[in-house]
């Protein structure tokens, strides 16, 4: 075990608890009934239960998991074949790219069949979101966690929302993710479920849906046993989208609650950006929020 990257050490009050909370509570949806290849949501007799569990999902916790269809041994990943893990070495196993665009395409299409569900929950048509992905900036990430010597002090990665619209979470059996309880604000360790991805609502249906759902705050935590792996996939929009709530669910009783923004910009501006040694916060919704008083006046 290494020296740890100063970089990964966390000021005192975002250090992980000595003493972990596992959250109970995070619902687990079973899509099966509407994960073969050719179901539509329309002909599915619990399409209602469902649509509602994840509604109550994404309003309550802003992260569910979801039983798994598309299981990684059925896929494969060479990853653990890989000398010095898959970020650090030159060495990446031949056929890495055939499976991760094999991958990809598999959670593409459980990514539209979630914003199909999420889309019904909101009183929306199913289709209502499919015309923004019909060009992409969705990727995978795969994330190497090695053992650290002080666990205590650093996190693989510190908190933050997901920009995107939804992640897909693959993840292995060591365990890491923590998500913020939104009732209270308290860190909960998230056991990892076999066979289940993690989804997590983003920052962008939090706005097209004018915060009727929140997207979850989450960090990844390290440990001096064991190292991990975990693989998200980040469904995002065209970059030349405008971000904005839907015009459907705004009113004048409900009015707008987000400026619209240039999702290729906002993306630029994120990567670009030395936010951390500038010490200052990287670009974030909220600096598109409406002020309440601006909304007052609407109201008035
Ligand atoms: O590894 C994890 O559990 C979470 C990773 C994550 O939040 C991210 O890559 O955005
Ligand atoms: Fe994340």
């Amino acid at each position: 075990m290494g020296e740890v990257d100063p970089a990964f050490i966390q000021p005192q009050e975002h250090r992980p608890k000595p003493d972990i909370t596992r959250a109970e509570g995070i619902p687990l949806i079973d899509l099966s009934t509407i994960s073969s290849p050719n179901s539509t949501l329309d002909n599915d007799q619990a399409l209602g239960v469902l649509v509602d569990e994840i509604g109550d999902a994404c309003k309550s916790w802003g992260v569910f998991f979801r039983t798994q269809l598309l299981s990684l041994l059925h896929i494969s990943l060479p990853m653990r074949n890989s000398p010095g893990g898959l970020i650090s070495g030159p060495e990446y196993p031949a056929d890495l790219r055939e499976v991760c665009e094999e991958y990809a395409k598999e959670i593409e299409k459980l990514a539209y069949k979630l914003m199909g569900l999420i889309a019904l929950s909101l009183g929306l048509p199913e289709d209502r979101f499919h015309g923004f992905f019909e060009e992409q900036t969705s990727f995978i990430r795969l994330n190497h966690y090695p053992p650290c010597p002080v666990p205590d002090l650093a996190l693989g990665v510190g908190r933050h929302k997901d920009a995107f619209a939804l992640t897909i979470l693959a993840q292995d059996d060591v365990g890491g993710l923590e998500v913020k309880r939104k009732t209270d604000g308290e860190w909960l360790w998230v056991k990892p479920t076999p066979n289940a991805y993690i989804i997590n609502v983003g920052d962008i249906i939090q706005v097209w849906s004018n915060d009727t759902y929140e997207s979850v705050e989450h960090r990844a935590m390290v440990n001096s046993g064991r190292e991990r792996f975990s693989i998200p996939y980040f469904l995002g929009p065209a970059h030349y989208t405008n971000v904005q709530p839907l015009e459907e669910l705004v009113n004048q009783q409900n009015p707008a609650k987000y400026k619209p923004y240039n999702w290729g910009k906002f993306l630029v501006t994120r990567k670009r950006s030395n936010f951390q040694k500038l010490d200052v916060e990287n670009i974030q919704i909220h600096h598109f929020k409406i002020p309440e008083s601006e909304m007052a006046e609407k109201l008035d």
